[in-house]
């Protein structure tokens, strides 16, 4: 570990919360592990989350909210603390609170602030302790130039940083940036990642940009992010493939529109061979965003080879559930797989992958570029198409004014 790395992992062990920023790259997911170990080994139970199933899975531990309990975000605070102490469907996310010493949240630029409160008010209550988190040590890592937290209207969550809670900073004394980038080693390309990531777009990034448009060269399928509009992309690529297709109808219960922000399709097509996301989390190894392909498919089932783990997968049930009218408005029964020939980048944060083909069309996050571009080791390993104006997208000015915020200093 370099100079900065082994201070974070010393810092921690010392007792600190501490939030590790740093651009992508910078190895803040490793330290992480290396963070887990070290105060595992010195008797504490540790708890590693990340704040989407493929952040958790990369850093060997499970989403922050299916830890807690907040799930899908449905329940109010309040609420979700009576289901804790009364409800026996949540007496495992009650221990998980009860016997954690040490909390790691992974990717917390997707943490909004209403699951950031949320997690911190259900620590303190079940924990009975008048202290942030109720007392439990918090280790944050992201980068809050990368994906911001996702809104959603059905639960009131506005999406806002949580940096923008008023106890963040309490919580979070101290803060440590890592500054050296060990994914990539080109320097013109970390330059250009760290331009995107930030909204800006310099000629020289521009023209690295434009060059990485050519071909891969031949190879394994390149995994293939993008912004959104990826369905027509992926029935197009199902359609070019040799075999039979079959169609999974989902049965669907309160049929209305808010089906259609289901997960899962009304119609899923595959064929034999074709490369699937699990959009589920089905259990610690089987999280939603996990990618296989299928090997076979019977009457009502799926099976899926994970990297050398065939799993078959019956209907799931998909639930939307309304905040407002504490009630559910939308029920899917489906095979819990969706096309992958293209993911969004949302899927792909946290991953460091060989071979990558960024679909710039349809970018509409700030920092989404970036995450994109910033998943390759190296130039030779990504492609770029259809870059154009819309594409880099200026960050908000709050992200700014919070990294240069003053915080604690160490003794
Ligand atoms: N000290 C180290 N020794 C060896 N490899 C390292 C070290 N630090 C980081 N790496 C490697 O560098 C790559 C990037 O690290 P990592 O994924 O932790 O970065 P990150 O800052 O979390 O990136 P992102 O913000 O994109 O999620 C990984 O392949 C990781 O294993």
């Amino acid at each position: 570990m370099n100079k900065s790395q082994l201070f974070a992992v010393e810092k921690t062990v010392d007792g600190h919360n501490i939030i590790l920023l740093g651009q992508s790259g910078t190895g803040k997911s490793f330290v992480v592990k290396e963070i887990q170990k070290k105060l595992s080994g010195a008797g504490k139970n540790v708890s590693v989350t990340g704040t989407t199933g493929i952040a958790s899975l990369n850093v060997k531990g499970c989403t922050v909210h299916s830890w807690s309990g907040i799930g899908d975000g449905r329940y109010d605070s309040d609420e979700l603390c009576q289901k804790l102490l009364t409800d026996e469907h949540f007496v495992s996310y009650k221990q998980n609170i009860l016997k954690a010493d040490s909390l790691i949240i992974d990717e917390i630029s997707m943490l909004s602030l209403k699951h950031f409160e949320q997690i911190e008010y259900v620590c303190r209550t079940i924990k009975h302790k008048d202290l942030y988190f109720g007392g439990i040590q918090v280790i944050a890592s992201g980068d809050f130039f990368q994906l911001p937290p996702v809104p959603d209207q059905l639960t009131s969550d506005s999406g806002e940083y949580c940096f923008k809670s008023n106890i963040f900073a309490m919580v979070f004394g101290h803060k440590i940036v890592f500054d050296e980038v060990i994914r990539q080693d080109e320097l013109d390309f970390i330059k250009a990642i760290n331009d995107v990531s930030k909204g800006e777009i310099p000629e020289d990034t521009k023209n690295l940009i434009l060059r990485l448009q050519r071909p891969l060269s031949p190879g394994d399928d390149p995994i293939r992010p993008c912004g959104r509009n990826f369905d027509i992309f992926n029935a197009c690529k199902l359609m070019e493939m040799d075999g039979v297709s079959k169609c999974y109808q989902s049965i669907d219960e309160d049929v209305n529109k808010l089906c259609s922000k289901m997960c899962v399709p009304k119609l899923l097509h595959l064929k034999i061979g074709c490369p699937v996301m699990l959009v589920k989390n089905i259990s610690s190894a089987l999280v939603n965003g996990l990618q296989g392909k299928v090997v076979a498919m019977k009457e009502d089932s799926v099976t899926v080879d994970f990297e050398n783990d065939l799993v078959q997968l019956g209907r799931e049930t998909f639930t939307v559930y309304s905040s407002i009218d504490k009630k559910t408005v939308a029920t899917r029964h489906q095979i819990p797989l969706i096309l992958s020939f293209s993911i969004t980048i949302h899927k792909a944060q946290g991953l460091t992958l060989d071979r990558v083909e960024v679909d710039a069309s349809n970018i509409f996050a700030p920092g989404q570029l970036g995450v994109a571009m910033g998943r390759a080791r190296n130039k030779k390993g990504l492609r770029i198409i259809s870059f154009n104006s819309n594409s880099v997208i200026p960050q908000r000015s709050s992200i700014y004014e919070f990294y240069n915020k003053n915080f604690v200093q160490f003794d």
